[in-house]
């Protein structure tokens, strides 16, 4: 018998059923873990992103990195399923800062696991359900294995050390994680109030070694100040705009002006001149004695700046004018009349300093005091960038810490710990489902194994090992990375955000239990333009 199928797309979509597009989503899912499993972990190696286009290799300049969602920003991608795990990393960077491989390698480990128990025709809902379960138990124990220090406490100190700690050490800053750690903590003490990560500036200058990198107190600002004024200030009282200042060049805009002499144009220009200096009194009258514009400051207001005594900084860039605003409690003006009630900002002190070969601008005792500049310094710009995006992790899983102090076990031990709690579950139950519990945990020891694989370890024998310790009660087990071993976590003091390891374990199981559900991927007909 002939069957004919009613055709019910438009003309141009296409429609991917059943096994077919499972075999998309589980191809795509498994290529996005295996490209960043090999940088997983403190033996994890690198990546360099180039750019696909020539043209664009001249101005963008290649990137070395290891952070999983730098690397997943940067792959195109034209799988839908590799783009939800994409997004995952991402959403996982803006909530911790931290663990974005980690994300990602468990969601694709366990699609991979998925893909094994569909082969051996266990309905997609039945595993979803088992890692539904499985979650809740992984909870339970990644809640129970927590712990947590008050938040004034010296111990609490040494904790957000230690997670510093092992932010750094899968990073360029492994070998001066020390370093590193003591100035991230104290950065991030110093606003620990608002937690504001934006109150702390990073600028990176070359020259030097990274070890040579410090923090300064107050706010850089990467400009100079107008000529022929003081370099130093005390008792600022500083007026942020975003203002034309330019009376140089007469503008009409839309009109034909026709004069019969020079002396005409002249008195155009006298004019504007004028409006100029009444612009810049306004701004004066404001009791300001600096004037930081956005837009450049032309000779003729700078002159009439510097003779009533305000010190004027131009052409301010934006990012750096916003947190400029942020840190001295200033609002960003743009207009100026008498009635307005423009905040200024205040500082104890403005001077030009030299960093590197570089003069710029520091601002001590700024109103919001946490505001700090942490100035990195390295041989080149990538080992910059990279220190940059490290360092950014380690400030983020802090600024976490200081939300939710409790604190978990790295190194593979929490996700054993998880895994032993599931499959104890997994014993329990009756069914597919306890196929479907099983896959969940063996996911989770991936994360050790890769961890292992990745620093050439025989990762089989020693994932057994610590497998082995937890089950005859030894919470603390986990790698000893240096040894190649088992070894104490508590005692190698590796910590990591509790919040941050919860979130990885609850968007990667989300996001698979999405994917899971899909059983049909339709490529929309691409709309036509209509005849104009
Ligand atoms: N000294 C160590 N010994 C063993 N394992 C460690 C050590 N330091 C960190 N780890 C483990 O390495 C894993 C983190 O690796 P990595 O930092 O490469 O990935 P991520 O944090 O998931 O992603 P990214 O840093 O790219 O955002 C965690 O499981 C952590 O417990």
């Amino acid at each position: 018998m002939h069957t004919v199928m009613p055709d019910v797309l438009k003309q141009g979509a296409q429609e991917d059923k059943g096994e077919i597009a499972r075999l998309q989503y589980f191809v795509g899912a498994i290529a996005v873990g295996d490209l960043v499993k090999s940088t997983l972990g403190p033996r994890g190696l690198d990546k360099i992103l180039m750019p696909l286009n020539p043209e664009g290799a001249r101005n963008h300049q290649h990137t070395v990195t290891n952070d999983g969602a730098t690397i997943l920003k940067s792959v195109w991608l034209d799988n839908p399923v590799s783009k939800i795990l994409v997004d995952v990393s991402m959403q996982q960077d803006n909530k911790c800062g931290d663990g974005t491989t980690g994300v990602v390698v468990l969601a694709a480990e366990m699609l991979r696991n998925a893909e094994v128990l569909i082969e051996n025709k266990i309905h997609p809902q039945i595993i979803c359900d088992g890692f539904r379960m499985a979650l809740e138990v992984a909870r339970e124990a990644l809640l129970n294995s927590c712990f947590s220090h008050d938040v004034e406490s010296e111990t609490f100190k040494q904790d957000m050390l230690k997670i510093a700690r092992t932010t750094l050490s899968s990073k360029l800053l492994t070998h001066e994680k020390e370093h590193f750690s003591q100035l991230a903590v104290d950065a991030i003490l110093r606003i620990k109030d608002t937690l504001n990560l934006d109150l702390i500036q990073i600028i990176k200058k070359t020259g030097a070694t990274i070890k040579d990198s410090y923090l300064e107190e107050g706010f850089i600002l990467e400009k100079r100040i107008g000529i022929n004024q003081p370099k130093t200030l005390v008792d600022c009282k500083i007026m942020i705009a975003n203002t034309p200042m330019d009376t140089d060049k007469v503008k009409i805009y839309g009109t034909k002006v026709s004069t019969d002499s020079f002396e005409a144009i002249q008195d155009l220009e006298n004019e504007e001149k004028q409006k100029m200096k009444n612009k810049v009194e306004s701004i004066i009258a404001h009791g300001c004695n600096v004037f930081i514009n956005r837009q450049l400051i032309y000779n003729y207001p700078e002159q009439v700046f510097r003779e009533n005594k305000v010190m004027t900084i131009e052409h301010s860039d934006f990012d750096g004018m916003e947190r400029l605003a942020s840190c001295l409690d200033a609002e960003i003006a743009s207009t100026f009349e008498k009635n307005l009630n423009i905040k200024l900002g205040h500082c104890d002190k403005i001077e030009e300093i030299i960093i590197g070969e570089d003069k710029l601008i520091r601002f001590s005792g700024c109103k919001k005091n946490g505001a700090c500049t942490i100035i990195l310094r390295g041989a080149s710009m990538h080992i910059l960038e990279e220190s940059e995006r490290s360092l950014h992790d380690a400030l983020a899983v802090l600024s976490e810490t200081l939300k939710d102090n409790r604190v978990v076990l790295g190194a593979g031990c929490s996700e054993m710990l998880m895994s032993n709690a599931i499959d104890n579950l997994a014993r329990t139950v009756e069914g597919k489902k306890s196929l479907a519990i099983e896959a969940y945990a063996k996911a989770l020891r991936q994360i050790p194994t890769y961890i292992l694989d990745n620093g050439g370890f025989d990762s089989s024998e020693i994932v057994s090992k610590i497998r082995a310790q937890h089950t005859k009660g030894n919470k603390y087990a986990g790698i000893d990375i240096n040894k190649g071993d088992v070894g104490n976590i508590m005692e190698l003091g590796i910590y990591e955000s509790y919040n941050s390891k919860l979130s990885q374990l609850t968007s990667a199981t989300e996001a698979v239990e999405m994917i899971l559900r899909v059983d049909d991927i339709i490529k929309c007909a691409p709309r036509q333009r209509s005849n104009v």
